[in-house]
């Protein structure tokens, strides 16, 4: 494959880390922050890609940005941020979608620790666009032998499964910060699968995509895995620790403190069941202590699986 030039938005974990990757593979990598002396515009111009890999709340700003830039017509924009945008409730897809026109934009997700992938470990992904020519070429770009790419054509449906996990994650973590047990654990990834999976098909997704690697596969990533921000927020809320507090220590973003906020609005918008993610929601607000959203969760209403 000919050497492209590929724009990274984002300079945090994730951006940094798949900047490794591509270069490794012998591309062009142009790192750009919100602090670089760079500007944005001279970034992305002449960019094969744009990827962005910058938390939820610095993608309007820069998806802002990108209007006043130029870029060439078919420049393939590939977003990796795994989050719900408070204002209109978008996913960054979406939103980027809605700046870029006709130009293709491929979703990256997929169970991806990165400090794992920055070791060398392998690991696979998904790349998805209604754009199959697009997907391939970001499918092409970023494969080797230690980072597996797949392509799929429900690109809302990646995003999504790697966007509402993290909602589980954080319940994961509270459940093993309570040392609730092996089975609670089975219990609340599988019903937390078909949670994700009611909400994801509401909003427009398929429901296979969700049992693929970016649904099913970073479920068992994170919420597993003491690397994920995620978890770790939810384990030391099942300790007893205040969301403050966890902040403040925390070593980068976790998305799904924000997720929760806006699935629960928009569900509730749309009359949409997430019992899971609400008593998650609860606790993220201190009205209810991790023990009482267990109970509330298991005292429920019975009804068929
Ligand atoms: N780390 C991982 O393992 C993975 C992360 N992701 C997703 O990637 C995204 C980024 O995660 P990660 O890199 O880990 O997070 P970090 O906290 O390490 O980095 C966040 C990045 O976003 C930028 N940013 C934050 N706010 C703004 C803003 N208002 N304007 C412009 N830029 C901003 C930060 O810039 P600055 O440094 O200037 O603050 C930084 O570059 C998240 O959505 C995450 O869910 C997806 C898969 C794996
Ligand atoms: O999405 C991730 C791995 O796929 C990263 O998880 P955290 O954001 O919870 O660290």
């Amino acid at each position: 494959m000919k050497p492209k030039t590929l724009a990274i938005l984002g300079a945090g974990a994730w951006g940094t880390t798949l900047g490794q990757l591509v270069r490794e593979n012998g591309h062009e990598v142009r790192l750009w922050s919100r602090r670089s002396p760079d500007s944005l515009g001279q970034v992305v111009a002449g960019s094969d890609m744009i990827l962005s890999a910058v938390s939820m709340k610095g993608v309007t700003a820069i998806v802002e940005q990108i209007h006043d830039c130029r870029l060439s017509a078919n420049t393939i924009l590939i977003t990796a941020t795994k989050g719900l945008d408070p204002l209109t409730t978008c996913t960054p897809s979406q939103l980027w979608e809605q700046a870029l026109g006709d130009r293709p934009v491929v979703v990256l997700a997929g169970p991806n620790l990165s400090k794992e992938i920055q070791q060398g470990l392998p690991a696979a992904t998904v790349v998805a666009s209604h754009n199959v020519t697009a997907a391939q070429q970001v499918q092409g770009v970023f494969s080797s032998p230690s980072f597996r790419v797949y392509t799929n054509s429900d690109p809302l449906g990646v995003e999504l499964g790697g966007t509402l996990k993290n909602v589980m994650a954080i319940a994961a973590g509270v459940c093993d910060g309570l040392e609730l047990g092996t089975n609670a654990k089975a219990a609340l990834l599988t019903r937390g699968l078909a949670e994700m999976i009611r909400v994801g098909t509401h909003w427009g997704a398929q429901t296979e995509t969700f049992y693929g690697l970016s649904g099913l596969g970073d479920l068992l990533a994170t919420c597993n895995s003491p690397l994920s921000r995620n978890y770790q927020v939810g384990y030391q809320l099942g300790l007893g620790r205040s969301l403050s507090e966890i902040l403040a220590s925390l070593e980068g973003t976790a998305e799904g403190v924000n997720t929760t906020q806006v699935l629960i609005q928009r569900a509730q918008a749309q009359n949409i069941s997430v019992p899971i993610s609400y008593q998650v929601y609860k606790l993220l607000q201190g009205e209810i202590t991790p023990k009482a959203a267990v109970e509330a969760l298991m005292l429920r209403d019975t009804k068929p699986e």
